[in-house]
């Protein structure tokens, strides 16, 4: 009877363990900021629950007309309410059975729409709250686990809404109502059976937790015998080299007489919960209908009754063994609840969802300065990444940035586009400090040709039209023209309109820089970073994009991070970057004529191989 398991949406995701959360008044009351999602609904959701609890409490009339039709039928029917024809009888228990259908399809249909609606709302806020949240937030956690409060907390609550609510509504009727009627019914038979129950619930909620823990147990040892699979499958080249197949073999061999020698322990311990549970179970009903069989030989009893009884019994013991699951899903709705909430209650940038809020109100020319900035990531407080960074760079100036890994170079680059907030110092725009622009204001008018590429699962032209959405088709394939990209992209059967991404061609590491270089071409900014890739590509195809980046570079002040100095001798500046602090600043020529200076020392290194 026990349905929490099975769904009435589309949104579950089975075998998904999620964590649960303590059921008490605060955990509630924070949940409870969630419930503003179904007051829009609210009328529905109360005419759900009415007919919830209709339904349920017109199921209980059923054992009634059935133990009455029993004893109608030997002309024993004394129960007030129910008529003594078997026939009239049986009309009445089809037209309540009619309208109880009618009912659940009622509320079911009513829930649904409610659950489905509120978490339409609850996901489409969790998603925009995430796209504006600060980079640091992301820093701090890892895709997967953001994608599952998406997917498995949320269909976690609308489960809850959609059948875990509904059922333990449900129950709780079915309890109450039937409890109440078999004491009716009768006193002895039901003090017999609630006897026993104490000692059946204090077996079955602690054998449950025990088997619960070995069965978690069972699952630890498959994941880590699966691990083992799955590193000697990434590392194939290296068992193989090494020839430790055998090896391998051994270790996996014996994680997985681990598993079995743990299953078979939950094994033993579930075996002996479950014969126990059966016997319970057969024992009171036969208990039942025993003892029931000789009040019924005394005449304290009708056949009728006995019957009514036993299905009453059944509603009961149902409800009862319902709650656990129901308990624990009420539970992982907390938790889930609280993962949810926790990003909802973040400080999101200042964006709007609404694309003509986020036009550009203040225009940069491209003047761009960092004065003396102190920075460090809010995730590793205590590295200080840059150290008093100062450099200049007029509009239409290009500036490289150069230095050894990890000297802070993307950072600036993070740091220009504002991806986080400096320790102190101040990066000017035009002479105005970032404070002076909103943040789209700055975005708007910054682009960032970056060393991986990321393509987006869509038409080549969708991922052009990325840097302006308002783009027209010509617009799109004349900044294609300018970024070299016209030719290879024409060279494909569909053209502009080829699928690009994990389903789609896959484009080689100079065709994807192309296309982001059209990107950028096309949101034309007045700040332009470059962030060079490091595997470099062939001749023809470094020919191609170093063109296309001489095209994109044209009048607008251009940041190049550079990893080979041979491409940044034409910059008007050279920033060099060593530990966060800035060593070097000049010319190409003017650096090199310094025989001490890092710049020297790293050209020499780079044109010497
Ligand atoms: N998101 C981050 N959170 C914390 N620390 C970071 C983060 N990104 C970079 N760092 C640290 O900041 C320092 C500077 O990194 P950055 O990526 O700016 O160097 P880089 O000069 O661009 O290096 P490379 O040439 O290897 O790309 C490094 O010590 C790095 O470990």
């Amino acid at each position: 009877m026990a349905r929490s398991r099975s769904t009435l949406n589309s949104g579950n995701k089975q075998g998904e363990e999620l964590p649960k959360a303590r059921l008490n008044a605060k955990n509630l009351k924070k949940v409870a900021a969630l419930l503003k999602y179904v007051k829009p609904y609210r009328t529905k959701f109360i005419f759900g629950m009415f007919f919830l609890f209709l339904s349920s409490l017109v199921g209980l009339a059923f054992p009634a007309l059935l133990g009455g039709m029993i004893d109608a039928a030997q002309g024993k029917q004394k129960i007030p309410f129910i008529p003594a024809n078997v026939n009239t009888i049986g009309i009445i228990a089809f037209t309540i059975l009619f309208f109880q259908a009618f009912v659940s399809f009622g509320r079911i249909r009513l829930f649904v729409e409610v659950a489905e609606k509120s978490l339409a709302d609850i996901r489409r806020d969790t998603y925009f709250k995430l796209i504006t949240l600060p980079m640091n937030f992301f820093s701090n956690r890892r895709v997967g686990e953001l994608n599952s409060r998406i997917s498995a907390d949320l269909s976690q609550i609308q489960d809850t809404l959609t059948t875990t609510l509904a059922e333990i509504t449900r129950q709780i009727v079915l309890l109450i109502g039937g409890v109440t009627l078999l004491f009716t019914l009768s006193t002895k038979l039901t003090l017999l059976n609630l006897s026993v129950l104490p000692v059946l619930v204090i077996v079955a909620v602690s054998f449950g937790k025990f088997i619960r823990r070995i069965a978690r147990e069972a699952q630890d040892k498959l994941a880590e015998s699966n691990t083992v699979v799955e590193e000697t499958l990434q590392g194939i080249s290296n068992v193989k080299a090494f020839v430790n197949e055998a090896y391998e073999a051994g270790r996996y061999s014996r994680s997985l007489s681990d598993v079995v020698r743990i299953a078979m322990r939950g094994a033993t311990f579930r075996g002996g919960f479950v014969s126990f549970v059966i016997f319970c179970l057969f024992g009171a009903i036969v208990a039942v209908i025993w003892y029931g069989s000789i009040l019924v030989s005394r005449h304290d009893m009708t056949v009728g009754s006995l019957t009514t009884y036993i299905l009453y019994a059944v509603f009961v013991g149902a409800a009862m063994a319902s709650f656990p699951e129901l308990y624990a899903n009420v539970q992982k709705a907390l938790g889930s609840s609280e993962r949810v909430l926790e990003i909802l209650e973040e400080k999101g940038e200042p964006i709007s969802m609404n694309e003509e809020d986020n036009r550009t109100n203040v225009h940069i020319q491209g003047d761009l300065e960092f004065k003396d900035v102190v920075f460090s990531y809010p995730s590793r407080k205590e590295i200080t990444v840059l150290d008093g960074v100062s450099f200049k760079a007029s509009a239409g100036e290009k500036v490289a940035i150069v230095g050894p890994s990890g000297a802070g170079k993307s950072t600036i680059a993070s740091l220009i586009l504002q991806f986080y907030d400096i320790y102190s110092g101040q990066i000017r725009y035009d002479g105005k400090t970032s404070n002076d622009y909103s943040l789209t204001d700055i975005r708007n008018q910054v682009a960032i040709v970056p060393q991986d590429v990321l393509l987006f699962g869509g038409t080549i032209l969708e991922n052009i039209a990325y840097g302006d959405l308002s783009a027209s088709r010509e617009a799109i394939i004349d900044a294609a023209k300018r970024a070299n990209a016209h030719n290879f992209v024409t060279g494909f059967p569909e053209g502009y309109d080829t699928v690009v991404g994990e389903r789609g061609v896959k484009l080689s590491g100079g065709q994807r820089q192309r296309i982001a270089i059209a990107r950028a071409l096309l949101k034309n900014p007045a700040i332009l970073i470059l962030d060079e890739a490091t595997s470099s590509l062939d001749s023809e195809s470094e020919r191609l994009v170093q063109e296309a980046l001489e095209e994109l570079m044209k009048n607008r002040t251009s940041i190049i991070i550079a990893h080979r100095l041979s491409t940044i001798r034409e910059a008007d500046r050279i920033v060099v970057l060593e530990k966060g602090k800035v060593v070097e600043n000049g010319s190409h020529t003017e650096l090199m004529t310094n025989e001490q200076g890092l710049y020297r020392y790293l050209s020499q290194l780079q044109f010497e191989v």
